[in-house]
């Protein structure tokens, strides 16, 4: 809770009324409450200075925004939520008070539903906003506490794992004990001081450093237990029972000089920091056990104020509702203007939105939610908006980028991924014919057949089908079988358990021989580039020599030499019944 009189005193009166039906005077520090069987909650005022809202984001788990709404946003808002980004992401809820300043009904409508439209852009669309109405006897409506601390109670928290694995204390007394006779001999003596608070995160070790924020690093020189204060009593305690003061955290400075100046300092600031409500020193803490903010511990109390908090109207209070500040995508200092005015006897900085829906605007979305007339009605379904309310939400400021994004997708999508890598040059223009290219066929040669110069190879690719970054989408339609061939289908038959084998080996052992001579004359010479050994094409170096009976007797031999290749190729792999067949077949033909 930040900005000055906004209520953040008033508030935290309100909801200690509501957990223990006691009343309190002051907020002096924070006030731990029982608010379930394994749950506590501590309150602790933000002071309206930047130290104290970035301690408060490092150990807050719910920050809850509180907005004059009479006023409308001040800048120490966005402030906040800018910090609550970079120290901490605790969730973050809106309230809104000062509405019963609103005499006209509409005008407080408009207002209700301005403030809520630029909540939602600033913390995400659906950020949970209360309404707090106005005062009765000098507090806020019972009704409305009741539901803002139901929320509370019941809410989840996921807590960062920095903070889980680092032990941290949100100390809310402190004690100089320094044996008097050392101070009396020496007034600028180092100063041993005893903190008292909940200890967070995980154990804490001896003899680890500590860092005290404001102050500076010192040694532990011990840590110790102390009893619960809260565990026989459901009542609020703002200090540790004097019982206990035996039992202390001794912080021995390392730097030898905490001057009395600066101790007198120290207890200026704290009294100073009680007077005006604010809290002293900034460091963290909360409840002593972690687990007992862990949503997965809630307990059937817990489960059934949920329900109940459901059924009186709220909204579903979700995690994706409530989401840390880390949703937060805008950055303020982008469109906000600040306005420094006199207003209700201070200086107050207003944040100031160029494209604020105005009220003409408004007017449409009013129609839209006429629901909402009820001030303290807390509960708020998408349907208070229209679409077009929705889009505007949605489409605000956030268009702006998101326009640019649209533009960085197109430019995108026409970039080569050859051409980002090899530059211009190396590239192919998907849409020019593959194989044009005189880069392209002189990589080729290296794979072709000898003889096919430049043949094709893509013939028959469809070129429709053609990606230039994605070549998995080649495919060659004329390599395809055609499996309702007759012939092909003959020619698996047999391979299968039931058909006859050795048909089958013959068969195939012809139509090797057969496929074979097609090849050579379908690709003519080979040579092996790896070996280089020269494969010719015996039929054609023969033809011009021999008379056509020699070379019908020397095709056969060849046959037969192919054939007999081909079986002890097949004999290496026995596992193969048919290669067996085949070369015992081969050795009689030879
Ligand atoms: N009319 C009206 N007065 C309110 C409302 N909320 C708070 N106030 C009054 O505003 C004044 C300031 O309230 P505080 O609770 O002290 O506000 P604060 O934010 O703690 O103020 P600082 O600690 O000085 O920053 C008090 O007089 C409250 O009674 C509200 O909703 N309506």
């Amino acid at each position: 809770m930040m900005a000055k009189e906004v209520g953040k005193s008033l508030l935290i009166k309100c909801l200690v009324k509501h957990y223990t039906k006691h009343n309190i005077q002051e907020v002096q520090g924070p006030i731990t409450i029982v608010s379930g069987k394994k749950r506590r909650v501590q309150f602790v005022e933000c002071p309206n200075d930047i130290n104290g809202m970035i301690d408060a984001a490092k150990f807050a788990d719910l920050a809850l925004l509180l907005i004059d709404g009479s006023y409308g946003f001040e800048m120490e808002t966005f402030e906040f939520l800018n910090i609550l980004q970079v120290h901490g992401f605790p969730k973050i809820m809106g309230v809104l008070t000062h509405l019963d300043q609103f005499k006209d009904v509409k005008k407080l409508k408009k207002t209700k539903q301005r403030l809520k439209h630029r909540f939602w852009t600033e913390i995400y669309d659906g950020a949970k906003l209360f309404y707090l109405s106005g005062l009765i006897h000098g507090k806020y409506v019972k009704r409305e506490i009741h539901n803002l601390a139901r929320f509370i109670s019941v809410m989840k928290f996921h807590p960062l794992s920095w903070r889980t694995s680092h032990p941290y204390v949100l100390a809310d007394r402190f004690e100089d004990v320094t044996p008097p006779e050392r101070v009396r001999l020496d007034n600028k003596c180092d100063r041993n001081i005893t903190l008292y608070g909940y200890l967070r995160g995980c154990n804490l070790k001896k003899g680890t450093k500590v860092h005290i924020a404001g102050v500076g690093d010192y040694n532990l020189a011990g840590a110790t237990a102390l009893a619960d204060p809260l565990s026989s009593s459901f009542h609020t305690k703002y200090s540790i029972d004097e019982k206990l003061e035996k039992s202390f955290i001794s912080l021995f400075s390392r730097n030898a000089n905490i001057s009395s100046e600066a101790q007198n300092d120290a207890k200026d600031n704290h009294e100073s920091v009680d007077h005006s409500h604010n809290l002293e020193p900034n460091e963290s803490g909360e409840e002593s056990d972690a687990e007992d903010l862990d949503g997965s511990e809630s307990t059937d109390e817990d489960e059934a104020a949920q329900k109940d908090a459901l059924v009186n109207g709220e909204s579903d209070g979700s995690d994706e509702e409530y989401g840390a500040a880390a949703k937060q995508k805008v950055d303020p200092q982008d469109r906000m203007k600040e306005q420094v005015e006199f207003h209700g006897g201070r200086l107050r900085r207003k944040a100031m939105f160029g494209n604020d829906i105005d009220d003409k605007d408004l007017k449409d979305s009013d129609e839209g939610s006429e629901g909402d007339d009820d001030v303290g009605d807390q509960s708020f379904s998408d349907s208070e908006f229209s679409e077009e309310d929705r889009n505007e939400v949605d489409m605000g400021n956030v268009s702006k980028w998101k326009e640019s994004l649209m533009d960085r997708t197109i430019s995108k999508q026409n970039n080569n991924l050859m051409q980002l890598v090899y530059g211009k040059s190396a590239s192919t223009p998907i849409n020019e014919k593959q194989g044009d290219s005189e880069d392209e066929e002189s990589d080729d040669e290296f794979f072709k057949l000898k003889g096919e110069g430049n043949k094709k190879l893509r013939e028959g690719f469809d070129v429709e089908n053609v990606d230039a970054d994605e070549c998995s989408k080649f495919t060659n339609h004329s390599d395809l079988k055609n499996w309702k061939d007759e012939e092909i289908y003959e020619r698996i038959r047999d391979r299968f358990v039931t058909g006859d084998w050795s048909k089958a080996a013959q068969r195939n052992m012809l139509s090797t021989a057969n496929d074979e001579d097609d090849k050579d004359s379908a690709y003519g010479d080979f040579e092996d580039l790896e070996t280089g050994e020269k494969h010719g094409n015996h039929k054609k170096e023969e033809s011009g020599n021999v008379s056509m009976q020699k070379e019908d007797e020397s095709e056969e031999q060849r046959k037969l030499k192919k054939l007999a290749l081909h079986a002890k190729f097949d004999a290496q792999y026995p596992f193969l019944v048919k290669s067996v067949e085949i070369s015992e077949n081969i050795k009689l033909l030879i």
